[in-house]
């Protein structure tokens, strides 16, 4: 038996904890230093055990998931030591950073304890076990931050528990993991915060700008939705690279200031184009940050009782729908619904099928 205990049962920790409770061999215990906490995970069913004793759990684990915000890792590290663990006891975190967590590590004094960095690379805006889903991180990218000394049995060990999760393991040296998802996750969600609060000024002075603001605004800024303390905590953590990266994007902006003030037509048209060359050569499908995925449009005439109906035809066909959405503007996206999916199976079984009734685009 194998036995996992998640400290921080929140979005991550519940979907980690979904991904193992019920899986032969493998016991889920949770913890939080709330007893409301520790009844809400045994009453939702997501541990098997819960406790708000960090030592029951810890020394009862053959593997440690830190689950807690960034800024709480290191004082996880630190009490972990405390304690009498296990033998050949993992240690991993799924912390957005990766660096930092990583060199406290080094500190970890007993040669047969081991830790291994770690970051799943899908989450939403949402958080707390209520948003938890086996499901999360099925065919996004984890990386894993092995140090030169980890054993290659613990590595395995750690793979082979996180296969559960359907997600693609990829190794990665910490400094440079925290580099590139600086550039693709922690300065868009700054972006996307700064762009918000920037035209809800604008709206203090007329309620219109919030008015009009759907479709294309509310797709691009629904990651200024996040958890407050937990990005506090990234953007931090990550200070001296969104430092650099901040600096970079104002160079950006700085060439869009000259271009319109040049009336740079040509200029305006190449950044745009290359933009757009760029970002048709990612990775397509992929499960990843910032992204949504298996979706597709359905153009439905605006009458309540439409999605009442496209839900009952996708479950007469035992489709599994994993969100709806009513979009507002239809100025940028072809349809007024959008509903993802967790598969593509499931986007081309359901777009057959509301195809019969509906004008549909994948
Ligand atoms: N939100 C996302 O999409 C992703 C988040 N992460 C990382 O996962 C970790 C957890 O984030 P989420 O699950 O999104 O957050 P969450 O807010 O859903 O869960 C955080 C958990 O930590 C506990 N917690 C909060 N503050 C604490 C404190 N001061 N001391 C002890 N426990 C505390 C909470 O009770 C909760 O169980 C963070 O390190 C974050 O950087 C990684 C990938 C994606
Ligand atoms: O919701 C999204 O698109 C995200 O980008 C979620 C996310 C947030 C933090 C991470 O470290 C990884 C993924």
């Amino acid at each position: 038996m194998t036995t996992i205990a998640i400290f921080g049962v929140g979005l991550i920790g519940g979907s980690l904890a979904l991904c193992f409770k019920g899986k032969p061999g493998l016991r889920v215990i949770g913890h939080s230093n709330r007893a409301e906490s520790v009844e809400k995970y045994m009453k939702r069913g997501v541990v098997d055990y819960a406790t708000t004793s960090l030592q029951e759990a810890a020394e009862a684990a053959d593997v440690i998931i830190v689950c807690v915000p960034v800024g709480m890792l290191e004082s996880y590290l630190d009490q972990l030591q405390q304690f009498d663990l296990k033998p050949g006891c993992i240690i991993t975190d799924v912390g957005s950073t990766k660096a930092s967590i990583v060199e406290a590590a080094i500190r970890l004094k007993r040669p047969d304890i081991h830790f291994i960095g770690g970051h799943p690379m899908a989450g939403s805006e949402r958080s707390g076990v209520e948003a938890a889903s086996s499901h999360l991180f099925e065919n996004a990218y984890y990386v894993l931050t092995p140090h030169e000394n980890t054993p290659d049995e613990a590595m395995e060990r750690l793979e082979s528990l996180l296969r559960h999760t359907k997600a693609h393991i990829v190794k990665m040296d910490a400094r440079q993991h925290d580099d590139i998802v600086g550039a693709i996750s922690h300065l868009p969600h700054m972006i996307a915060v700064a762009l918000v609060n920037q035209v809800r000024r604008y709206n203090d002075g007329n309620a219109m700008y919030q008015q009009l603001a759907a479709g294309g605004f509310r797709d691009i800024t629904r990651i200024a939705s996040s958890e407050p303390n937990i990005w506090r905590d990234i953007l931090i953590n990550n200070r001296d690279v969104m430092l650099r990266l901040l600096n970079d994007w104002n160079n950006e902006i700085d060439s869009f200031i000259h271009m319109l003030q040049n009336s740079d037509g040509v200029g305006i048209e190449r950044s745009f184009a290359e933009a757009g060359r760029f970002r048709q050569e990612l990775p397509e499908r992929r499960k990843g940050m910032i992204t949504s995925l298996y979706d597709l449009y359905v153009d439905v005439p605006d009458h309540p009782g439409v999605i009442g109906q496209i839900a009952s035809l996708l479950g007469n066909e035992r489709i599994n729908l994993s969100n709806i959405q009513i979009i507002e503007s239809r100025e940028d996206v072809p349809g007024v619904l959008r509903i993802s999916f967790r598969n593509q199976q499931d986007v081309d079984r359901a777009a057959e099928l509301l195809r019969t009734h509906y004008e549909v685009h994948v």
